[in-house]
């Protein structure tokens, strides 16, 4: 049989485009479904009953019940998938020692894996009874295993804080808008401590179940609020796995996340997976925003940037095993049902509410709009019937509980004002349905009442859709519902909060036009049956292999940590060594916003620095945008080289500031920049600009990302068309900053000028033979790194390289001796007046800080090193760095793309390497 090829294949070479592969699968489907249809067998027809009920024979091990995608030449590949979920889709029940036996509960998860032929499912998850004895776990584990099932223990201590606790009466509630449980505060406190850390635990156990039976090539797929910190827990057992996580239930707005205590571990513990789903964009959309305003990382169209780890974030809205319900309607169960169902509501339309009896599917609300429609509509009282399915759930949790009581106060008092003798108007069943029942219920059914005060996606709008192929009743849906995004346009949609709109709605639906109960159930009839449950699985476990794939590809553009040891091995071995930190206040948010505000010097790297600064072989210069008091401040006790304001001031510790600005630099621009960034500064809660003496920086990391962002895009196209039009000025955009400096000023350009310095100064004899150049620098100061460079390698990471070549390296042997406002060069401002709005700060497009070449300097540093103030600039032969190659460590911090030739993650990982650099020398 040829049949469709497989693209579940993780070793594949990625195709082309996102976009251009997901074209290429949906056609692969359609071609699937036709071809499955096409199928005699599988029409439908004379279908019988345990033919439909799939979901039971595929945990049995009889996938094969359909037609399998097999490849071209007949082999199926079968990738292995680990689903994990907090239960499994069977529960188990003793019966002796030994003995267990199991009841197979299709959900929608096991019915949307049934169709994915490609992968072989394993399920690992809490089979629901507590099995405290050895030998029950074993004969558990084994009968299990037959059903494609790995069970975790959990003890009842456990699924009490894990299960009843932190699931579903905090996270449960708070991820459906319902907020915090409301308890005394210090209880709450403790109480929300201890069952955190049962969650915790509860997930570890779960991650050591996975980590025993993972084999390397498996995709783990993790499901759900209860298993948020799994991801976390998986990748630091095995940072290799392919992990990906999918949330059921909405994700809220980030105003409700931050509410919770365990806020930012709840969301770094997701982010560990290399794939997050959701059932919509809006909630996907909700996570991306917690991650970036409650934790300050980036957020882009692909997902949430950390450190240049980024996790992809996408939608995946479900759907039901559409075949699976069309063809049960088919069989003799179903057909008996409907018969009986059908006399027994003869004369009266059928209104059908399905859910579990939880708070978030908006019971109380439902019955309530069904008595206000009957208080108004005297006429229907006798003509209309609600059957109110409410399957008990989570019965151990008080609020639950109390729902209980409360629905059936409700449904007593209404039955009891519009009940006769004979009939009541709502029949309430406290209980579950079996399948063929369910499917009956959903065919005669002429309206269905979803009033969900929120909701995942809710499958039960799915389901009556697929059941109603010869009713076409109506389905009245909450917009609350995520259902409500692909069966809004056929149902009617309605705020179940707003108990009058229910109650019109269900007149409106009651008298309903055939043609437009039609129209309408078409529309979502092709929904339903056109997004299946096993398309959402195919799609979430492809895209999840293609995520990692993509990682692969964006790790090989980001360097390789530093090697510490060979740095420091290299250091020892030099004989004169510059070490270069470039030293900035991160453009991210850390903690507290007045602390950080200034640059201050980490405490730890005190004493490291201090014995490196004494080292008379080891020059150390600290390069930064900060002005020259907050250097002063910081680092004046140390014998080192500063470099203010990206260089524009320069001194060595043990003597005065000299600047490189020329004397009579036009500087009008300042105040025209000022006053615009007091303007946004005032409109923008939590920016916040420094006015330095060369340039001024507008920084909005503390202010809301978004608003942050519209804020700057507005005020560089203010900058642009007025204050600078005509200014000497670049434009330098940070991620979270906006800064205005004089043209041509980047800290690879500075290094020029402070080598001259130095070698100046220091009068050294020797070659420098050992760079070390730490910093977060932004883009435009990535000059700084590829300044040592012997050679640039191929750009393989898609930023613009500005090549320090013969020409700058000259510039530097040409350097004047001086820098002092006397004797300073030619400031590239003067020359490079055009070049101000793109980011080609120096008008040259090289980063050359002369550009042209030319100097006026009057000194010149060569020669080993020695000032001749009467050599000829172009007799001067480079020879003041010798680095030999490899004694040059370039390292970023952070995980980025960059020029720089290594990476140190951390802040914290620059301190311990200087730390450790110190302890060596
Ligand atoms: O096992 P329980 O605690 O009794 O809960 C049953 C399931 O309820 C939730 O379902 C959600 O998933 C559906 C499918 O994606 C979605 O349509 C619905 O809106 C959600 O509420 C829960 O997320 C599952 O984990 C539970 O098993
Ligand atoms: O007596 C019942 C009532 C409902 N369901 C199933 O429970 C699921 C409910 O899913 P939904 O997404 O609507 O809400 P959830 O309960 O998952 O929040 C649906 O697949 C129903 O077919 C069931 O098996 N038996």
């Amino acid at each position: 049989m040829v049949m469709p090829a497989n693209h579940f294949n993780g070793n594949s070479s990625l195709p082309a485009g996102r976009i251009q592969r997901l074209l290429r699968e949906r056609e692969l489907r359609k071609s699937h479904r036709a071809y499955y249809y096409s199928n005699e067998s599988n029409r439908g027809e004379g279908i019988d009953v345990e033919q439909s009920i799939l979901v039971e024979q595929y945990l049995e091990g009889a996938s094969a019940a359909r037609e399998g995608w097999e490849k071209p030449e007949g082999e199926l590949f079968r990738q292995r998938l680990l689903v994990v979920a907090n239960r499994l889709p069977v529960s188990a029940v003793r019966r002796g020692e030994e003995s267990w036996s199991l009841d197979v509960s299709g959900g929608g998860l096991v019915s949307a894996l049934l169709g994915v032929k490609e992968v072989e499912a394993k399920w690992i998850g809490w089979a629901g009874v507590n099995v405290p004895d050895e030998p029950g776990q074993r004969a558990l584990t084994k009968a299990l295993a037959e059903k494609r099932c790995i069970p975790v223990f959990l003890d009842e201590d456990i699924v009490h804080q894990y299960y009843n606790g932190y699931c579903n009466n905090i996270l449960w509630p708070l991820f459906h808008y319902l907020g915090l449980p409301q308890e005394d505060r210090l209880a709450t406190t403790r109480s929300f401590q201890s069952q955190f850390a049962a969650y915790i635990k509860a997930n570890e156990m779960f991650a050591d179940v996975v980590n025993e039976h993972y084999e390397e090539g498996d995709v783990v797929w993790c499901h759900d609020y209860h298993l948020m910190f799994l991801p976390k827990c998986l990748k630091e057992r095995n940072p290799n796995m392919k992990v990906g996580w999918f949330l059921h239930t909405p994700f809220p707005s980030s105003e409700i996340h931050r509410t919770l205590p365990s806020r930012s571990e709840i969301l770094r513990a997701v982010l560990a997976a290399d794939l997050v789903g959701f059932h919509n964009y809006d909630y996907a959309r909700h996570f991306v925003s917690a991650c970036t305003r409650i934790m300050g990382l980036e957020g882009t169209p692909e997902g949430v940037e950390d450190h240049g780890k980024l996790t992809r974030v996408a939608a995946f809205p479900i759907g039901i095993d559409s075949d699976r319900f069309i063809h049960a309607l088919k069989s003799p169960q179903v057909q008996e049902h409907i018969k009986e169902l059908k006399e027994r509501f003869s004369g009266r339309k059928v209104m059908l509410g399905v859910d579990r009896l939880d708070m978030i599917k908006g019971i109380p609300q439902k019955i309530l709009a069904f008595e206000k429609f009957l208080e108004e509509n005297a006429y229907w009282r006798d003509k209309v019937v609600l059957l109110q399915i409410a399957v008990p759930t989570r019965t151990d949790v008080p609020e639950y509980q109390k729902l209980t009581s409360q629905v059936h106060e409700i449904v007593g008092r209404i039955n009891g004002r519009f009940g006769t003798l004979t009939t009541v108007p709502i029949h309430h069943l406290d209980r579950s349905l079996d399948f063929f029942a369910l499917c009956a219920l959903y065919a005669v059914t002429d309206v269905a009442l979803v009033t969900s005060l929120r909701d995942g996606m809710n499958l039960v709008s799915y389901e009556f859709v697929a059941c109603q192929g010869d009713k076409k009743g109506v389905l009245i849906l909450s917009e609350f519902a995520g259902a409500a995004q692909s069966l809004g346009a056929g149902a009617i949609l309605v705020n179940p909060w707003n108990i009058t709109e229910v109650a019109a709605s269900i007149g409106q639906a009651l008298n309903m036009s055939a043609e437009e109960r039609e129209k309408r159930h078409l529309h979502n009839y092709h929904h339903v049956t056109g997004h299946t449950a096993q398309e959402w699985a195919e799609t979430f476990v492809s895209e999840l292999n293609d995520t990692v794939v993509e990682a692969q590809q964006r790790y090989r553009q980001i360097p390789p940590h530093l090697p510490v040891e060979e740095a420091i091995e290299r250091y020892l071995q030099s004989s004169n060594r510059l070490l270069i930190l470039a030293i900035d206040t991160p453009d991210r948010p850390g903690g507290d916003q007045i602390r950080e505000m200034d640059l201050k010097l980490h405490p730890d790297l005190k004493e490291p620095l201090k014995t490196l600064c004494s080292d008379p072989k080891t020059t150390v210069v600290v390069l930064s945008g900060s002005d020259r008091t907050v250097l002063d401040d910081n680092f004046g006790e140390y014998n080192m080289w500063l470099a203010a304001e990206n260089g524009m001031f320069l001194r060595s510790t043990k003597g005065d500031w000299m600047t490189t600005m020329p004397e009579h630099s036009n500087m009008e621009w300042v105040d025209s920049v000022k006053h615009v960034f007091e303007y946004f500064t005032e409109r923008t809660p939590r920016s916040h600009f420094e006015l330095r003496e060369t340039s001024l920086v507008w920084n909005y990391k503390y202010a809301d990302v978004e608003f942050g962002r519209l804020q700057a895009r507005d005020m560089l196209q203010h900058l642009w068309t007025g204050p600078i039009s005509n200014a000497s000025v670049d434009v330098v955009q940070g991620s979270r900053s906006v800064e205005v400096r004089p043209v041509g000023v980047t800290k690879g350009v500075t290094i020029v000028r402070i080598l001259g310095e130095i070698v100046h100064s220091k009068s050294i004899s020797a070659p420098i033979d050992y760079v070390l150049c730490v910093g977060h620098s932004l883009g435009k100061d990535e000059d700084l790194y590829t300044f040592f460079e012997p050679e640039l390698p191929p750009d393989g990471t898609g930023i613009t390289r500005p090549k320090f070549s013969d020409a700058t390296r000259s510039s530097l042997d040409r350097r004047s001796g001086k820098c002092g406002s006397k004797t300073s060069q030619k400031p590239s401002h003067q020359r490079h007046t055009e070049n101000k709005r793109n980011g080609n700060s120096n008008g040259n497009g090289n980063g050359n800080v002369n550009g042209n070449g030319n100097s006026n300097s009057n000194g010149v540093v060569g020669n080993g090193g020695r000032r001749s103030s009467s050599s000829s600039p172009n007799k001067i032969t480079w020879n003041v760095l010798d680095l030999k190659g490899d004694n040059y460590f370039s390292c970023v911090v952070g995980q980025r793309r960059t020029n720089a030739r290594y990476l140190l993650p951390t802040s914290e990982e620059v301190v311990s390497f200087l730390t450790y650099l110190s302890r060596a020398s």
